[in-house]
C-alpha cells in the first residue's frame, strides 16, 4: 500500500496485452504463475493506495481478466502495439481529474517501493516525466552471428525500466499527435519534447522476456520471502553420583554424572529449547512433560530430533546453531568436535552449521563450584527459502 502523498492523487496504467511470444508457454507470460500467483496479478499488487488502476488486457484475455481483476481495476481492450494499448489505456483516463500516470509493464512483477517512490518523488518535484532506469556497466559489443563485430560507448547509456511517470495531460496529448510508436513512453515523450528525469532502477524490477527470466523472478521471490527466525535456550543440571557426563550427544567421562528426569544432557536440553524458541511452540516441558514417566531416562536425542523435524514441517531449517557449556570440570574440548557431529546428525544438517564451545565461569557461581553444569544456545532457522 503507497502512502506517499501523490499517489492518492495518480492514476496506474498496466499495459497487459502482449503475447508474451519470447518467454513462450501455455499461456502469455503475464497469466503465468510466479510463486503462486499470477504475473499480473503481482504487478497490479504493487500499485495498492493509488487513485485508479487501469489494467490493458488483449481482447482475447478480457474473460479472464473479468473474472480474476473485475471490481478492481479498470479493464481496457489492448491492440497490437505496446504504444496502442498504453494509448488506449490512456483515453479511459481524459477527463479523470487525477494530474499523473504512471505507466508499467504487466511483464514488471517484482517492482518495488523505492522504485516507485523515486518516480512520484520526481513528479511532486515538479518534474514533466520521469522514469527508472539502470545505468550500463558491462562492456558494449557489436555482434554477428557468433563473431564481434565492433565496439559501442556505454558512456551515458541506460537501461529503461518502468513504471514511467508522466503529467496526465501531457502525455495523453503525446500519443495522441503520434501515431509512429516506440519502445517505452520516455521515447514517446521526449520526441515530443517533454523532459524526463532518470531515477535509480532496480535489477530485481526485471522485464519477463525470455523462459530463464521466470526463475530468476522465483529466485527473488523467495528471497524476498525469507524468514529468520531466532532462539535462545538456557538449561542447568546439578551434578549427582556418576562416572560419566551426557553432553551434546557424547557420553563424556567424569567422576560425577548430571541428575535429572531424562539423561540430563544439559547441551542438548538448551540447543532443543532454542530451536523451540525460534519456532514460538514453547520449551521441551511443553512437549514432554517431566510428569510423564515415559520420559525418565530418556536419551535426549528424542527431544532435539523432535524439535528438528517440528521445524521442518513449519517450513524451516536450521541455518545454524551455537551451544556453550559452562563448567570448571570435565574438560570440554577433547570432546567438542564429536558434540558437533552428533549434534548435525540428529538434526540431518551438515556439521559446519553447528558451533560446540565451552567457558569456566572462573570459579564463581554454581558452576565455579563445581555443583553442576549450565548451557545456552542460539539456534536461526530460515523459511520461505
Ligand atoms: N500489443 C502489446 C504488446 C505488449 N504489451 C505489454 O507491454 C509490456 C512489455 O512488452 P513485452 O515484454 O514486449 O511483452 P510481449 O509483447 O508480450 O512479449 P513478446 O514481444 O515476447 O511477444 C508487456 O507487459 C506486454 O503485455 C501490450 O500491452 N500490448
Ligand atoms: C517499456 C520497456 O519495458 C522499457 O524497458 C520495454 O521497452 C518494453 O518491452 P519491449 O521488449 O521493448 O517490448
Amino acid at each position: 500500500m503507497s502512502t506517499h502523498p501523490l499517489a492518492a492523487r495518480t492514476a496506474v496504467l498496466i499495459s497487459a496485452a502482449g503475447r508474451g511470444s519470447r518467454m513462450g508457454g501455455d499461456l502469455p507470460k503475464q497469466w503465468q504463475a510466479l510463486s503462486g500467483r499470477t504475473v499480473l496479478d503481482r504487478a497490479i499488487g504493487a500499485f495498492q493506495g493509488f487513485a485508479r488502476i487501469v489494467v490493458v488486457v488483449h481482447p482475447d484475455d478480457m474473460g479472464r481478466a473479468i473474472a480474476e481483476l473485475g471490481g478492481r481495476v479498470t479493464l481496457v481492450a489492448g491492440r497490437d502495439t505496446r504504444s496502442g494499448s498504453v494509448r488506449a489505456g490512456l483515453e479511459t483516463l481524459d477527463g479523470s481529474g487525477l494530474g499523473h500516470v504512471l505507466i508499467h509493464d504487466g511483464a514488471r512483477p517484482l517492482v518495488a517501493p523505492p522504485v516507485i517512490d523515486a518516480v512520484l518523488d520526481a513528479l511532486a518535484a515538479g518534474a514533466p516525466a520521469a522514469a527508472p532506469a539502470l545505468a550500463v556497466t558491462d562492456a558494449l559489443w557489436r555482434g554477428a552471428v557468433d563473431r564481434v563485430t565492433g565496439f559501442a560507448d556505454r558512456e551515458g547509456l541506460y537501461r529503461a525500466q518502468t513504471p514511467q511517470g508522466f503529467a496526465l495531460d501531457a502525455i495523453l496529448a503525446a500519443h495522441r499527435a503520434d501515431s509512429r510508436g516506440a519502445a517505452d513512453d520516455v521515447e514517446l515523450a521526449h520526441r515530443h519534447g517533454i523532459p524526463v528525469t532518470i531515477v535509480p532502477g532496480d535489477e530485481d524490477n526485471l522485464k519477463l522476456t525470455w523462459p530463464g527470466d521466470m526463475a530468476r523472478a522465483e529466485r527473488i521471490t523467495k528471497r524476498r520471502n525469507m524468514d529468520v527466525r531466532l532462539g535462545n535456550g538456557y538449561d542447568v543440571h546439578a551434578f549427582g553420583p556418576g562416572d560419566r557426563v551426557w553432553l551434546c550427544g557424547i557420553a563424556v567421562p567424569h567422576d560425577l554424572g548430571l541428575v535429572g528426569h531424562s539423561d540430563a544432557d544439559v547441551g542438548m536440553h538448551a540447543l532443543t529449547d532454542a530451536i523451540y524458541g525460534a519456532l514460538a511452540q514453547g520449551d521441551i516441558g511443553r512437549h514432554f512433560p517431566p510428569s510423564d514417566p515415559q520420559w525418565k531416562g530418556a536419551a535426549s536425542d528424542i527431544f532435539l530430533r523432535h524439535a528438528a523435524e517440528l521445524a521442518g514441517r513449519m517450513g524451516y531449517r536450521l541455518g545454524n546453531a551455537d551451544v556453550t557449556l559452562i563448567c570448571e570440570r570435565p574438560k570440554i574440548g577433547p570432546h567438542a568436535a564429536a558434540m558437533q557431529a552428533r549434534l548435525a546428525e540428529i538434526m540431518g544438517v551438515a556439521p559446519d552449521r553447528v558451533s560446540v564451545k565451552a567457558t569456566t565461569s572462573e570459579r564463581l557461581g554454581f558452576t565455579g563450584r563445581e555443583e553442576g553444569i549450565a548451557a545456552i544456545a542460539t539456534a536461526t532457522l530460515i523459511g520461505g527459502a
